[in-house]
């Protein structure tokens, strides 16, 4: 018997835009279909661009960074791991560079992971993974912090939202200490106008005043001076950026207990040679959430994971 087309009874549904991802000469450039973008340099797993739906960029990257792997990249998001700002000289850290060696190793892209395919309504997040391992690094890096390790790095971008998370493994027969932070550079209009809030009542440690002790006592911390400040927060409050008394940026936390706040100022950005252009450090601020004020550790074939969301709000 001869049989018929017939409609199909089944409706298709029609497609929807899909985020695009693409890897080229080692960049990671993600877009979803709102106009949101991210990107991602495989050196150090650095992000060096995120822009809103407005195509404003969020975050600061130097004119003068050095995109070729020569050394860290200033600006974005470098990922500092196993340790924060110089290493202790009596610690297993000891003999690696200053905020160690994630931010100048070359990662591997592991792949996109969108929301699309979990779920046909949503097409507005995308997930890029990318990972280090210690058998990536050098043969010099692994003599000075010889453990077995893996790290994976998610960077997931949303409308107006960007979170990165960092799972650790320990895959060795030994435990391990470690420190690690979201270095992240934020763009700020005008840093005179710009404060920040949530870090009330929390502890810090102020490497300007020579590395003491205070207790925040301002609910809007305004920034005038050098600031480089390491705020330990155990409770992990929202940290608002306001600029003209305006919420700009939130951040919220998950298992990293500690947050930088830092911004050079016009004599120490003066001598850093790969900072451009000069007066950039009027429009830029670190709001670097991590686990640096005591060490992690991680036994034997644990894990560990934290994670931090920046959501614009200008
Ligand atoms: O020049 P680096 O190694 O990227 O560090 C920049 C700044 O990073 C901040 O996190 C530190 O608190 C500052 O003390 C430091 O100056």
């Amino acid at each position: 018997m001869e049989r018929k087309n017939r409609p199909s009874s089944i409706a298709m549904s029609p497609s929807l835009p899909q985020p695009t991802v693409s890897l080229e000469d080692n960049i990671v450039t993600a877009r979803l279909p709102s106009g949101d973008s991210c990107q991602v340099y495989l050196y150090g797993a650095t992000v060096t661009s995120w822009k809103t739906s407005d195509n404003t960029e969020r975050l600061f990257l130097s004119s003068a960074a050095a995109l070729d792997g020569s050394k860290p990249i200033r600006g974005g998001i470098p990922l500092v791991f196993p340790v924060f700002g110089p290493p202790p000289k009596d610690h297993a850290t000891g003999q690696l560079p200053q905020h160690g060696f994630a931010r100048n190793s070359v990662w591997e892209f592991l792949g996109k992971n969108s929301s699309e395919s979990m779920n046909a309504k949503a097409d507005d997040t995308v997930k890029l993974d990318f990972g280090l391992s210690s058998a990536m690094l050098s043969e010099d890096m692994r003599k000075k912090w010889p453990y077995e390790f893996g790290l994976v790095y998610s960077v997931t971008l949303g409308k107006g939202k960007l979170e990165v998370q960092l799972h650790v493994q320990n895959k060795g027969d030994k435990a391990f200490d470690f420190q690690c932070l979201f270095h992240s550079y934020f763009t700020v209009k005008d840093i005179s106008k710009t404060t920040v809030s949530g870090l009330e009542g929390a502890s810090y440690v102020d490497k300007v005043r020579k590395v003491q002790t205070f207790t925040e006592e301002s609910s809007d911390i305004p920034i005038t001076s050098e600031t480089d400040r390491v705020y330990s927060t155990p409770s992990i409050p929202p940290i608002t950026v306001k600029e003209g008394g305006k919420d700009s940026l939130t951040c919220t936390r998950d298992a990293l207990p500690d947050c930088t706040v830092w911004n050079g100022w016009e004599d120490k950005i003066a001598s850093m040679g790969d900072f451009e252009p000069k007066d950039a450090w009027k429009r830029y601020l670190c709001i670097e959430p991590g686990a640096v004020s005591s060490w992690t550790k991680l036994e034997a074939g644990d894990a560990w994971e934290g994670s931090a969301a920046f959501e614009a709000k200008l």
